[in-house]
């Protein structure tokens, strides 16, 4: 258990979401524990149907858990929404094509009873001479940063992004998180949802994976880039011994994944000499092969089969700033 203190931003204790009944039942969040300080910067990785949505949803008090709790600035979550504490950027919907930028910041505006001034939001957001334009007319990036925008009214100590980009060309892209810095800068905690683990080491301080409805690993972005950047060394390994040698390459340091793949193994490690030098030696493996992926690759291996691999979270810790 987590214990609750003044300084954290978001608070999870043991949260489980579940959807649906009977044999229809998914369980998208899977016994999370978090706990996020003022002023981080979090990406949330992850890859399709890991989660990220579903937690993010609980922290913005869109759907309650179904066991555990959530906490926002030590608030319930509709708490920290009602008293502007919180808000969020979602992926898409909610604006209306017919009105201009700045009719749209106006009229979500007046829905608030304390607010950012208009004009302000409108320059944080990096919207400034296009108040007259009709949201239809607006690229992408540009009604993301109107959410964002819009998102900045009642001023609020934790931004919430789900997956802010989607869709967004690599220059647009670049441009919306030069916003989202500057935003950043001035002290917000920010915990952003993405799929693109660059976009998560260039913009966070922190990384959480999360696979499975469960967190993976959570660690500063050069932990996890460390951890994601190891070699993968695949041999083949069968025979009798085989589930021995399995657990043998799960204890080896620096090992952060082992996949069984036909009479194959993969190991994703950050030391391949000593993997290698295991397989061909004491296990008696054959046919090595040594690899250096991709980041995108890596994120993969640590991602795709939880329970399969050996990936453990960074301790607390060291994960926190
Ligand atoms: N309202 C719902 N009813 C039933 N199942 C749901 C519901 N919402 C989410 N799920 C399921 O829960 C799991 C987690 O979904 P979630 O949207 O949180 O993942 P995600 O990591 O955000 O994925 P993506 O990157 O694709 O957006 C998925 O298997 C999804 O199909």
């Amino acid at each position: 258990m987590i214990s609750t203190s003044a300084s954290e931003a978001v608070h999870l204790d043991g949260v489980v979401k579940e959807f649906g009944r009977g044999s229809h039942r998914v369980r998208a969040v899977d016994g999370v524990d978090l706990s996020i300080g003022r002023g981080e910067v979090v990406a949330f990785l992850g890859p399709n149907g890991a989660g990220k949505t579903t937690t993010l949803d609980m922290v913005l008090g869109l759907t309650a858990p179904s066991a555990g709790t959530a906490r926002v600035h030590g608030l319930s979550p509709r708490e920290a929404v009602l008293t502007g504490r919180v808000s969020g950027v979602l992926q898409s919907g909610g604006l209306l094509r017919d009105l201009s930028v700045g009719e749209t910041v106006t009229m979500i505006a007046s829905t608030f009873r304390n607010h950012a001034r208009v004009a302000e939001v409108i320059r944080r957001a990096d919207l400034e001479g296009m108040e007259k334009r009709k949201v239809s007319k607006l690229s992408g990036g540009e009604q993301q940063r109107l959410r964002f925008a819009l998102a900045l009214l009642p001023d609020p100590d934790l931004l919430i992004l789900d997956e802010p980009t989607a869709g967004m060309d690599v220059s647009t892209r670049r441009q919306f998180w030069d916003t989202m810095r500057a935003d950043a800068d001035n002290g917000r905690t920010v915990v952003f949802a993405t799929h693109y683990l660059e976009e998560a080491d260039t913009f966070a301080e922190r990384i959480i994976m999360i696979a499975g409805g469960r967190i993976v690993a959570d660690g500063s972005t050069a932990q996890i880039r460390a951890r994601a950047t190891g070699r993968t060394v695949t041999a083949r390994l069968d025979g009798p011994h085989r589930a021995t040698g399995l657990r043998r390459l799960r204890s080896l340091d620096g090992v952060s994944a082992v996949h069984e793949e036909g009479p194959r193994v993969r190991v994703h490690a950050a030391d391949s000499d000593a993997v290698a030098r295991a397989l061909l030696g004491e296990l008696g493996g054959s046919d090595l092969e040594i690899t250096t992926g991709s980041l995108d690759d890596a994120f993969t291996t640590l991602t795709s089969a939880p329970g399969a691999g050996t990936v453990s979270q960074i301790p607390a810790g060291e994960a926190s700033r």
